[in-house]
């Protein structure tokens, strides 16, 4: 097994989930079967992937299998950014839940601090002002009656998630935020471990397939190129092994089964002190920026504003 991470709540996240964002239906089911059957414990979902039914079949085929019991399982999702009124949020896991046949998510997150007019696509004129406090309350019904076991954010600057855990009677357990050897997210990092959030990583590999086609390589980035030759591994390994060494659960998408084992063949060996130092040198730059979340009225007003300068 591959590891864990303890959280605030008393339980453990498996250090390395699969992703299924962009992984389409008809390849989704076998991804995450393969994974479960190569040893990956925790699924990253959400309903805006468009795949949760996908997902849900065949985690009920492992369970009817017997390849794995629920309780094995760490599963993951998120409310989509049209569902962050509190009187949608019930409705919005509930549905959730029957996609992946489930009774209960071991991790539920805001997905990020924006909100979309109901039934809208993500679109700059489709923004509404955000209300954290009131979503938050919601989701804390939502662990008090068992459906989540624990709650957390996505895509939370420090700034967001301090005035967070400032109003929170449970504090949130997760960031999931983008994080990979290009967006190293220090500052984020100090304050999560400070407040004893767990920082979770997605587009570990910086999203080779989502980033847009001028964003720069992570994984062809001469730097970890360079140390992937000299410990003999993939780049992608190198950049899943700097997440872990620096305590932070991964989250890899792939579709293809050679790449799913390889992605989690990165537990038995590390990464010397002095190749951790030469990462420092990548220079960052975050992919993930979210510009329908700004909107001169109704939205953010500027992506600085979004990410609170983090960017
Ligand atoms: N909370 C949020 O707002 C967000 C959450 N996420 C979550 O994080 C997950 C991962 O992030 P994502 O943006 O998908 O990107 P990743 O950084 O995980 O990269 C995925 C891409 O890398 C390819 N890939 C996978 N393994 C390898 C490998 N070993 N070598 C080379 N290429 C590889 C995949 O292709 P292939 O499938 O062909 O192998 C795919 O194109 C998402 O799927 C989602 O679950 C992501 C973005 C935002
Ligand atoms: C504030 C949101 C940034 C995320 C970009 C879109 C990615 C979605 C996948 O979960």
């Amino acid at each position: 097994m591959a590891g864990s991470f303890a959280l605030n709540t008393g339980a453990t996240i498996p250090a390395i989930g699969l992703g299924t964002w962009h992984a389409q239906p008809g390849a989704v089911g076998d991804a995450v079967y393969a994974a479960v059957k190569a040893g990956y414990r925790q699924i990253d979902c959400a309903p805006s992937y468009g795949n949760e039914k996908e997902v849900g079949l065949a985690l009920k085929k492992l369970f009817q299998d017997g390849v794995v019991q629920r309780e094995d399982l760490f599963i993951t999702s998120k409310l989509w950014y049209c569902n962050n009124a509190p009187e949608y949020v019930p409705e919005a896991i509930q549905t959730t839940l029957d996609d992946l046949q489930l009774e209960y998510l071991d991790l539920y997150l805001i997905h990020g601090p924006i909100r979309l007019k109901k039934g809208t696509a993500p679109l700059s004129e489709n923004s509404l002002p955000c209300d954290i406090p009131a979503t938050w309350a919601a989701m804390e019904k939502l662990h008090e009656a068992g459906k989540a076991r624990a709650i957390g954010v996505s895509n939370f600057s420090c700034r967001k998630l301090d005035s967070l855990l400032a109003v929170a009677r449970v504090p949130p357990a997760v960031n999931q935020v983008e994080c990979h050897p290009g967006w190293q997210q220090a500052k984020l990092r100090d304050l999560c471990r400070s407040t004893g959030v767990h920082l979770s990583a997605y587009s570990p590999l910086g999203s080779p397939a989502a980033a847009g086609v001028n964003a720069p390589s992570v994984l062809g980035h001469p730097v970890l190129t360079s140390i992937a030759h000299r410990l003999q591994r993939t780049p992608a390994q190198v950049a899943l092994r700097w997440g872990l060494q620096m305590g932070q659960s991964v989250l890899p998408k792939s579709t293809d089964e050679a790449r799913i084992k390889e992605n989690l063949d990165v537990v038995d060996w590390c990464i010397p002190e002095e190749l951790m130092a030469e990462m420092l040198e990548i220079e960052q730059v975050k992919l993930l920026r979210a510009e329908f979340g700004v909107h001169p009225v109704h939205g953010y007003k500027s992506l600085k504003d979004l990410w609170d300068g983090e960017i």
